[in-house]
């Protein structure tokens, strides 16, 4: 089968390579010519486990890139455009309405179509902003020789391939037989490969794309509402994570996402969220649990900052932050909770010095101005106190490198180190 994908960031390399592996022939669009260099010279345009292997298995063979839209062949073509958030918390379409006319001039006179919007975009999106925008193009009719389907992912950045090759669950949204068979023959070498409990979801349109921000607004709720708890565990010196252990026992609950500490960041969650709300309040209904699900993640590094607050004034002193990627395994630092971490060190005079195992650069572009460190020995060496922001496992098997530190003070807000001997620890759940 001859597979088109447009867009080719996480989401689009990730599914034109594995679809590439499991035997389709795949065409990738996109605009930017040295992601499409590095495709067809079977190099990753991102960084993601096992990609590479795969680019350079596929690349430049059965899986082209290409920044001509003209080269669009065969019947399928998925877009995985970005979605960003507009000041308003709202969907930024832009990327998404230009690629849908673009594909539209494509494959205007080439017969039928089958359009799949792979993006995270609001309910009513497919529907009424993508596909009359192909349609016309095109000059084609939905339902008849334009099919249309919404497929959301699912997939984490850092296991992008693992979870796309064996997913919970397959979501196909759409009002068109076609384009449900369309999908299915797509997915059929996955879902033969895949575990026996991934489920196939058949659903319409606006379910397809309302079930992707349920699944994150429902994550990142979760992991708000652990922390709410853990906020309350740390005023009663409870133990959170001992609490978290023994509710995860009970399996309406689950163990996953139940780590408390300085909340969720990322390409996603604060996106999705937002996005949900502003299309919330845009019909007229207050998302009072969700505004709260951001408030309760907004406070968390006003409250690590207090603690540290509490045992230091680090005016004009060095202070070390430990981890700048919003989550371990990553160098993505899109709405990372060192950002707030790192402002508010600055907004009381500390001489800040990061580290990071593979955001420095990243960071670097952010804030040029701070210190940055080759090492977490060399961030501690004479800082007089130090805060952990991202739950990297080389963190806690840090030791001896805290007597190094001016003044060993540990603020930890995710719960990595341990309380030792000879350092001063704190932490937002312990
Ligand atoms: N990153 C994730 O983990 C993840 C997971 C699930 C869903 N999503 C959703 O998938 C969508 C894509 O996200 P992403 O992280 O892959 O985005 P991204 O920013 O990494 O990549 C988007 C790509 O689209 C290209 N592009 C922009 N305009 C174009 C155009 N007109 N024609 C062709 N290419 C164009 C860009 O050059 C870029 O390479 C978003 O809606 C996002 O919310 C992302
Ligand atoms: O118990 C937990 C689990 C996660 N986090 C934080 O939550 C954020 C998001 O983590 P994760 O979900 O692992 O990363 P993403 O790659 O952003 O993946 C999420 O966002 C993707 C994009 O929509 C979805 O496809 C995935 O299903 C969804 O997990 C990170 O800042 C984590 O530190 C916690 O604080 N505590």
């Amino acid at each position: 089968m001859h597979i088109n994908v447009v867009g080719s960031g996480y989401i689009g390399t990730t599914i034109a390579a594995w679809f590439a592996e499991i035997g389709h022939d795949v065409t990738n669009v996109d605009i930017d010519e040295s992601v499409v260099a590095a495709i067809n010279d079977g190099r990753a345009p991102i960084h993601e486990p096992g990609l590479d292997e795969l680019m350079a298995a596929h690349g430049g063979e059965t899986l082209v890139g290409t920044t001509d839209y003209d080269e669009i062949s065969g019947d399928v073509t998925f877009l995985a455009l970005p979605t960003p958030s507009k000041g308003d918390g709202s969907i930024d379409l832009s990327a998404m309405e230009a690629a849908a006319e673009s594909l539209g001039e494509a494959i205007a006179g080439d017969g039928e179509h089958v359009v799949v919007v792979k993006s995270t975009v609001v309910p009513g999106t497919t529907r009424e902003r993508v596909a009359p925008i192909v349609a016309e193009a095109a000059d084609m009719t939905v339902g008849e020789d334009l099919h249309v389907a919404m497929n959301p992912e699912f997939l984490r950045e850092g296991y992008a391939l693992e979870d796309f090759k064996n997913p919970d669950k397959i979501v196909v949204g759409s009002e068109d037989s076609v384009a449900f068979e369309t999908l299915a023959d797509v997915y059929d070498p996955l879902m033969a490969a895949a575990a026996d409990e991934t489920a196939y979801v058949e659903t319409g349109l606006r379910e397809a794309e309302m079930i992707k921000y349920a699944n994150n607004a429902f994550l990142a709720t979760k992991i708000s509402l652990i922390n709410e708890i853990g906020n309350i565990c740390k005023e009663y010196g409870v133990d959170a994570y001992e609490v978290a252990d023994a509710i995860a026992l009970d399996h309406r609950i689950s163990e996953q996402f139940l780590r408390s500490g300085l909340g969720w960041g990322g390409s996603c969650f604060p996106k999705d969220v937002a996005a949900i709300r502003a299309a919330a309040r845009e019909r007229g209904y207050e998302p009072e649990l969700l505004d709260a699900t951001v408030a309760v993640n907004d406070k968390q590094p006003e409250r690590l900052l207090g603690l540290l607050d509490e045992h230091r004034d680090v005016a004009g002193e060095r202070v070390a932050v430990l981890g700048l990627s919003f989550k371990p395994g990553t160098d993505d630092i899109r709405y990372t909770r060192a950002i707030p971490v790192i402002e508010g060190l600055q907004s009381r005079g500390a001489e800040v010095v990061a580290y990071d195992p593979v955001a420095v650069e990243n960071m670097r572009a952010e804030f040029p101005d701070i210190a940055y460190a080759d090492g977490a020995a060399a961030a501690l060496e004479g800082a007089h106190a130090a805060l952990v922001v991202t739950d990297w496992d080389e963190f806690a098997a840090l030791d001896s490198e805290f007597d190094a530190m001016a003044d060993p003070v540990v603020i930890d807000g995710r719960r990595v180190v341990e309380r030792r001997e000879g350092i001063t620890y704190d932490g937002l759940t312990w």
